[in-house]
C-alpha cells in the first residue's frame, strides 16, 4: 500500500481532533460473534472508530451458517466510495470477500483512495465448516489482494489453501507456510495456529520478510471462540491506526484475544458448538455496570505483578518498561507500589502506567493511595490493614473500582468481605525481604484465610519460580493466583522471568483441575 494518508487535515482552520479510523470490508454475521459485528466491537474496545462496507449478509448462529446473500458488486463499490472519499480512513481491514468481482472492486478502490495500511484476513471457511468464499477466489486473492497487503492473517486451513493445498500440521509447517506466503507479496504474514492440533499453547507465526517470530499465549479452554480471527485482524488494524509498529500491533492483538477469551470462557449464548465472546469486557470493569457483584474478574489475580521502584532503579529500567515487559510475559494485573516518590511524581508515573496497562486490557491498581487512584483513573487500589479502611475506600471510589485488602487472619478475611472488598491479598506466605517485620504464614496460614472468606485470594510473600507451583497446588478453590515483586523485578529480564512463572502457574493450575 502507498503509505500516504488520505486527507487527515480539515480545511476550515479550526482545531479538530482526528480519531484513528479503521474501515472493515466484510460480511455481516447475524449472530454477531464474527464478521462486521466482531470488527465493530473489537475496534470499539480498542478505542478506534470503525466504518463498515458490507460484502455479504449471512444468516448465522452458534450452530453454523444457514444462508449467505452476497451484496451486488456495484453496491459494494458504492459503499467503498462513500466511506473512502470522505471519512479519513487510516487502515482498511478485509474479512469475507465472497466473489472475484468484489476483490477486483476493492483493489480498484484502494488504488483510487490509498490508505496507510491494508490488513487482509483471507476468510474462506467459518470455524463451523461452512464455506464463506469458495476456492475460485484463491487466484484473485493471490494476484490482486495479497501483493497490496501490509499483513495477511490466514488460519491454518486458509494458509494451506493459498499455497495450493500444502499440508500444515506442525509449528515448523507454519513457519514454512509463512515464508512461502510472504513470497507472494504481502509485507508481513501471520499464520494463526488456533486450530493447530494437539497444541497446549495458542501459537501464531509472524514473518516480516526477515525474522520469524513464534508468538505464544495460553490456550483458553472454552467453546466461545467464534470470531477470534476477525477480532484479531480488527485489533491489529486498530493498533496500526493508532500508530503502532506491525509487530507490536500483532502482539497487542493476540494478547487482547487471549484476555477476552479468558474473560468470556464461561458465558453462554446459543446452543451450538461455538459461542461468541464478550469484546467489551472492559466496560464490566468500568463505569457502565451498576451492579457491584461480578464487576471484578477473579482470574485477573492469576499472575499479579507488584512493582518496586528501587528494583527498577537498580536495574536501570523505567517503570513503564518494566510493566510492559511483565504484561508481555503474562502478568494479568499490575499493582503500582511506590514508597519513595513525592505525590506529584507518583501521579505522573501512575498516569503513564494506566496508559500502558489499558492498552493491553490489564487492570492497574494503586497501592495504598486512594487519591492517586482516583486522579489517574486507575482500575482500583490495594490497601493494607493500616491503610485507608476498605469500607471508606469503597465509599470514596464508588461501586465499580477494584479494592483489594491484605489479610493475615481469618477475622481480617471476613471483615474484607463485609467492607465490600473484591479480593484478598494473603501473606507473607514465605519469608521475604520486601517487607520488614512481616510474619510468615506458611501454606497452612494461607489456607485458613482462604477458607474464611468468599472472596478470591491472591497469595503474596516470597513467592518465586521454585515455590509458586506448591502454592497453587494447595488447591483451595478461591485461591486464584500469586503476587510477586522480586521474582519479576529484581532480575535481569522481567519478560523472561514473567514468562517462566506464567508457564509454571499454568502447569500447576492444570494439575489442580
Ligand atoms: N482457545 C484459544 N485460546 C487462546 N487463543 C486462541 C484460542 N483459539 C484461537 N486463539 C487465537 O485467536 C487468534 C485467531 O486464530 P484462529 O482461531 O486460528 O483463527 P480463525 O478464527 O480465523 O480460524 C489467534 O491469535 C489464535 O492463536
Ligand atoms: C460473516 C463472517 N465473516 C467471517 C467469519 C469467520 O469467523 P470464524 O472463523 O471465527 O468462524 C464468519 N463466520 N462470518
Ligand atoms: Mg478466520
Amino acid at each position: 500500500m502507498a503509505m500516504e494518508g488520505n486527507g487527515a487535515s480539515v480545511s476550515d482552520g479550526a482545531s479538530k481532533t482526528k480519531i484513528p479510523h479503521v474501515l472493515t470490508v466484510a460480511g455481516s454475521d447475524s449472530g454477531a460473534g464474527a464478521g462486521i459485528q466482531a470488527d465493530i466491537k473489537a475496534c470499539a474496545a480498542r478505542g478506534v472508530y470503525c466504518s463498515t462496507v458490507i460484502t455479504a449478509v449471512t444468516a448465522q448462529n452458534t450452530v453454523g451458517v444457514q444462508g449467505v446473500n452476497i451484496v451486488p458488486e456495484d453496491f459494494v463499490a458504492e459503499q467503498l466510495k462513500s466511506v473512502l472519499s470522505d471519512m479519513q480512513v487510516d487502515v482498511v481491514k478485509t474479512g469475507m470477500l465472497p466473489s472475484i468481482g468484489i476483490v477486483k472492486i476493492l483493489h480498484e478502490s484502494l488504488r483510487e483512495f490509498p490508505v496507510r495500511a491494508l490488513v487482509v484476513d483471507p476468510v474462506m471457511v467459518s470455524t463451523s465448516g461452512d464455506v464463506l468464499a469458495g476456492p475460485s477466489i484463491l487466484s484473485s486473492f493471490r494476484e490482486e489482494l495479497l501483493p497490496m497487503a501490509d499483513i495477511i492473517t490466514p488460519n491454518i486451513k486458509e494458509a494451506s489453501a493459498l499455497l495450493g493445498g500444502m499440508p500444515l500440521e506442525t509449528v515448523a509447517d507454519m513457519r514454512s507456510a509463512a515464508k512461502a506466503l510472504h513470497a507472494i507479496g504481502p509485507r508481513n504474514v501471520l499464520v494463526k495456529g488456533g486450530d493447530l492440533p494437539d497444541s497446549l499453547d495458542a501459537i501464531d507465526i509472524f514473518f516480516d520478510g526477515k525474522d520469524c517470530h513464534e508468538l505464544r499465549s495460553s490456550r483458553i479452554k472454552t467453546r466461545n471462540t467464534h470470531g477470534t480471527g476477525c477480532t484479531l485482524a480488527s485489533c491489529i488494524a486498530a493498533e496500526l491506526a493508532k500508530g503502532s509498529s506491525m509487530l507490536s500491533a500483532v502482539k497487542v492483538a493476540k494478547h487482547y484475544v487471549e484476555t477476552v477469551l479468558e474473560y468470556s470462557k464461561d458465558i453462554f449464548i446459543g446452543n451450538g458448538r461455538q459461542g461468541p465472546f464478550d469484546h467489551l469486557l472492559r466496560l464490566k470493569n468500568g463505569i457502565h455496570n451498576s451492579h457491584r457483584q461480578g464487576t471484578f474478574n477473579p482470574s485477573n489475580l492469576f499472575l499479579y505483578a507488584v512493582t518496586d521502584s528501587q528494583m527498577n532503579k537498580k536495574w536501570g529500567r523505567p517503570m513503564v518498561d518494566a510493566i510492559e515487559a511483565a504484561i508481555e510475559g503474562g502478568a494479568t494485573i499490575v499493582q503500582l507500589r511506590e514508597k519513595d516518590a513525592e505525590t506529584r511524581e507518583f501521579l505522573e508515573m501512575a498516569k503513564a502506567c494506566v496508559g500502558i496497562c489499558r492498552s493491553y486490557g490489564v487492570p492497574l491498581l494503586i497501592n495504598d493511595r486512594v487519591d492517586v487512584a482516583l486522579a489517574c483513573d486507575a482500575d482500583g487500589v490495594h490497601v493494607g490493614q493500616s491503610d485507608m479502611p476498605a469500607r471508606i475506600a469503597r465509599t470514596l471510589l464508588g461501586p465499580e473500582k477494584i479494592i483489594g485488602v491484605s489479610c493475615k487472619t481469618p477475622e481480617q478475611a471476613q471483615q474484607a468481605w463485609i467492607d465490600g472488598a473484591d479480593y484478598i491479598g494473603c501473606g507473607g506466605v514465605y519469608p521475604t525481604n520486601t517487607k520488614a517485620n512481616n510474619p510468615t504464614l506458611g501454606l497452612d496460614g494461607l489456607k485458613a484465610v482462604c477458607l474464611a472468606s468468599k472472596l478470591p485470594v491472591v497469595a503474596i510473600g516470597g513467592i518465586n519460580a521454585s515455590n509458586a507451583g506448591s502454592v497453587m497446588e494447595t488447591g483451595v478453590s478461591n485461591l486464584k493466583g500469586v503476587a510477586v515483586v522480586s521474582a519479576l523485578f529484581d532480575r535481569e529480564s522481567v519478560l523472561a522471568e514473567t514468562r517462566n512463572l506464567h508457564a509454571i502457574l499454568m502447569e500447576a493450575a492444570s494439575q489442580v483441575k
